[in-house]
């Protein structure tokens, strides 16, 4: 099949590599310097440094008309960016009948006295006839580019969508479930990025192995009532694009928001630890979004909560601790 992915950063790149060994692949890259030296290359040095690209990976570059036009050549369309570029990119997709599916894991940031949407929400209000659905779970994106053993969830309400995923991207190292809660997948998504951040932040005070799965399991509580309150299904929370992602980005290095708390913990402001990734951690953008529709929703979310306080400067590293031992004891659930 035909597989326009766009965005060229590190997982649409990633997810084009593995593709690529099977299918037709377009990489679209904004940035007509980046699309050159990917064809020049054959490598996104700029991303995904060390993996060669298959020779049915092509570059390609344009402005926003040239999105609907690559699209309507293709089978299936990716959306890679992060989530602060999808109402963009769904924008221009909008008369394009699908399938789509984005990849991005977040809420986007509140505007005024709105609430941060999900993508799917987002598509909603910009797109509500595109068949469209998120791609999500556990992986780390240099492991699906070296063709390691990874399982996907392909989430949509559409089985056309999910069915264009499982035949693009299922492949002996790459498993794709359905799954049709759409909330529930993206809800796991974007809240495991803020408790990643919780978690860099427990390892790096060397606070220990007790507490860091005191964050996870308490972590996954907190997601689950929030997921619920959004009209997910509880069990969602139960597989890859909850417990399964919470866990790898929580405890795995390869994660961007696990590193930047990590680095807050070792003293870097905010802005230093997200300049050193070269790349974007969600959960830094997104953690007001959850922690103001819990609000809302009435959901009680410590951790989220101090993770925003941390960003905020309202706490120190110590403080954001001392602030979630220091609760009043609550019944477990
Ligand atoms: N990396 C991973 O392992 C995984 C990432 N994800 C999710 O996928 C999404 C993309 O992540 P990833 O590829 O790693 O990010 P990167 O930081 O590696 O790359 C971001 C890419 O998006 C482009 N971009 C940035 N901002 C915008 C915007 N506002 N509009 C359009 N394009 C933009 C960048 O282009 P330019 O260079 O021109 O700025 C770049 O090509 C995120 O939501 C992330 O959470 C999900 C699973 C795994
Ligand atoms: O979503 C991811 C793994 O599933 C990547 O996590 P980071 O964005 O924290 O690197």
């Amino acid at each position: 099949m035909k597989i326009a992915v766009f965005g060229a950063g590190a997982w649409g790149t990633a997810l084009a590599v593995s593709a690529a060994r099977r299918h037709e692949v377009t990489l679209w890259a904004r940035d007509p310097a980046q699309a050159a030296a990917i064809d020049r290359e054959r490598e996104n040095r700029r991303y995904l440094p060390g993996i060669a690209l298959p020779p049915a990976l092509a570059a390609a570059t344009g402005g926003a008309h040239v999105i609907p036009r690559l699209a309507g050549g293709s089978d299936l369309s990716i959306v890679a960016t992060p989530m602060a570029g999808l109402r963009e990119m769904l924008t221009h997709l909008r008369q394009h009948p699908g399938p789509v599916a984005w990849l991005c894991k977040g809420f986007e940031a509140p505007v005024g006295d709105a609430d941060g949407l999900l993508g799917h929400e987002v598509k909603a209000q910009v797109a509500p006839g595109l068949q469209a659905g998120i791609l999500s779970g556990p992986s780390f994106a240099l492991e699906v580019a070296r063709g390691q053993p990874t399982a996907l969830v392909a989430a949509s309400d559409s089985a056309v969508v999910r069915d264009a995923l499982v035949a693009a991207f299922h492949s002996p190292q790459l498993r794709v479930y359905g799954n049709d809660d759409v909330a529930g997948v993206e809800i796991g998504g974007a809240v495991k990025n803020v408790l990643a951040i919780a978690t860099g932040l427990c390892d790096g005070l060397a606070l220990g192995l007790n507490a860091r799965a005191a964050l996870i399991t308490r972590g996954l509580a907190e997601m689950t009532r929030l997921g619920v309150a959004l009209g997910a299904r509880p069990e969602t929370f139960m597989g890859l694009s909850g417990l399964g992602d919470l866990v790898l980005t929580a405890t795995g290095d390869l994660s961007r928001n696990r590193r930047v708390g990590l680095l807050l913990a070792q003293g870097a402001t905010l802005q230093q630890a997200v300049d050193s990734l070269g790349h974007v951690a969600e959960g830094v953008y997104c953690a007001r979004a959850v922690v103001r529709r819990a609000r809302h929703l009435a959901v009680e979310m410590p951790i989220a909560r101090a993770v925003v306080a941390l960003l905020d400067g309202e706490l120190a590293p110590s403080g954001a601790v001392a602030a979630l031992m220091g609760r009043d004891p609550v019944a477990e659930g």
